[in-house]
């Protein structure tokens, strides 16, 4: 190529210089700001799920491929891409340990401050893809036992003749003590079971009275009054909000805990997501004759953060709701979903109206912390022997010596 090529990222990606710098120039804006008259001067579209991509945006500018370093395309019209030929690539399953982790966090510190035990509970995985697929072998290695929907797997296992583990959603409700949502955002134009919505007053009222609610998905899954209304009857963790990037302050203020989609923030999987990106367009590059050489991620990760230390043992390591202290106590000495918790409401008490909301929820994914997959950490003290498995194959967190 004779011109470098002009590739415009959203700069919430990180290394996104680093990552695409060889194959041309690389300018960096944040992802609300990528409008018509930017994409003009761009052949390239890096962006992240607050850039919405249609027509509107593309059709007649130079684009010819855009990459989303998320694993929702929510934000993406892809068949209008398709139609005017623009090359599309996004990074799905790149931050799905991330969720699930933000996810056991969560329940962890929820059952710990109720003094609730999470082993012997019943989880309802709603959604069993990357993020749900993967959650469900952790949270069984903390005890609990897991019931799941799912309807296009189930669909697809029936059309091959083979057996599937998956329930209706109404069973989901009626069955489990925890409701985790983990589906994509559908619509009825694409996906015979759409998900906008999904999550009203019905559905709310098929659960369990106090079960618990998570929804690390999307938030136009989940119908905003009716969230509203559940926030003050049952324990919700609330990681996406209708109406993003302004929450209702109330549906805020009743969550058990909230945080402002940061579920897949962990730095493992943000970069992940660049990388699966660099690659998808070293290949698009390399289908029009262009070759370069791949990029090394590896230097984007500082070395692994410091061991964590075992709690004290329980007085007994055999009661459950001592052995969730116990977890939690340890977990979040890695991550804090109550530190988030607190930065997130204290963001959103002090601004304003809506558009200072909106500002503050985007200052708050923009400055997130440092966060790392637990795989990274290790475990140094002596863990009981009845929390072995929850800590190696729940946490996923290595047990030194
Ligand atoms: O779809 C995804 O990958 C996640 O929801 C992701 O964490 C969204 O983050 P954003 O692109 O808005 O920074």
């Amino acid at each position: 190529m004779d011109t470098p090529l002009r590739i415009l990222a959203d700069a919430n990606i990180p290394a996104a210089t680093d990552a695409s710098g060889a194959l041309g120039r690389v300018r960096l804006l944040p992802g609300r700001e990528i409008t018509r008259a930017e994409a003009e001067g761009a052949d390239v579209l890096l962006v992240r799920s607050v850039t919405p991509v249609d027509a509107a945006l593309l059709e007649g500018t130079p684009v010819r491929f855009v990459g989303s370093a998320t694993a929702g395309t929510d934000h993406v019209d892809r068949p209008a891409l398709g139609h005017l030929g623009v090359g599309f690539a996004w990074a799905p399953g790149s931050n799905a340990t991330s969720v699930v982790e933000h996810v056991l966090a969560a329940l962890l510190a929820v059952a710990a401050d109720r003094g609730e035990a999470l082993a012997g509970k019943t989880l309802g995985v709603v959604g069993t893809g990357a993020v749900g697929g993967r959650l469900a072998p952790r949270a069984e290695a903390l005890g609990m036992s897991i019931v799941a929907s799912d309807p296009p797997r189930a669909a697809a296992a029936e059309a091959r003749g083979e057996a599937h583990p998956y329930v209706p959603l109404d069973a989901v409700l009626a069955q489990t003590d925890v409701v985790t949502l983990h589906t994509p955002l559908t619509t009825a134009a694409e996906s015979p079971w759409p998900t906008r919505g999904l999550f009203g007053a019905d559905a709310f009222a098929a659960m369990r009275p106090g079960a618990w609610f998570v929804n690390a998905a999307r938030g136009g899954v989940v119908d905003a009054t009716a969230l509203r209304r559940e926030a003050a009857r049952r324990p919700c963790v609330l990681d996406v909000w209708p109406g993003e990037p302004t929450p209702d302050p109330e549906t805020v203020g009743l969550a058990a805990l909230g945080s402002p989609h940061v579920a897949g923030y962990a730095a493992d999987g943000k970069v992940r997501g660049t990388a699966m990106l660099a690659a998808a367009l070293r290949r698009w590059l390399a289908a029009g004759g262009a070759e370069a050489a791949p990029w090394d991620e590896s230097a984007a990760l500082g070395p692994d953060p410091p061991p964590v230390a075992a709690p004290p043992a329980p007085g007994d390591v055999e009661d459950p709701v001592a052995q969730a202290a116990w977890l939690d106590a340890l977990a979040r000495q890695a991550f804090s979903v109550r530190a988030e918790d607190a930065r997130f409401r204290a963001a959103l008490d002090a601004a304003g109206g809506a558009a200072e909301r909106a500002a503050a929820f985007a200052d708050l994914r923009r400055t997130y912390p440092a966060r790392r997959e637990w795989a990274h950490y290790a475990v140094e003290g002596e863990v009981p022997a009845p929390l072995r498995r929850a800590v190696a194959d729940g946490l996923g967190m290595r047990i030194a010596g």
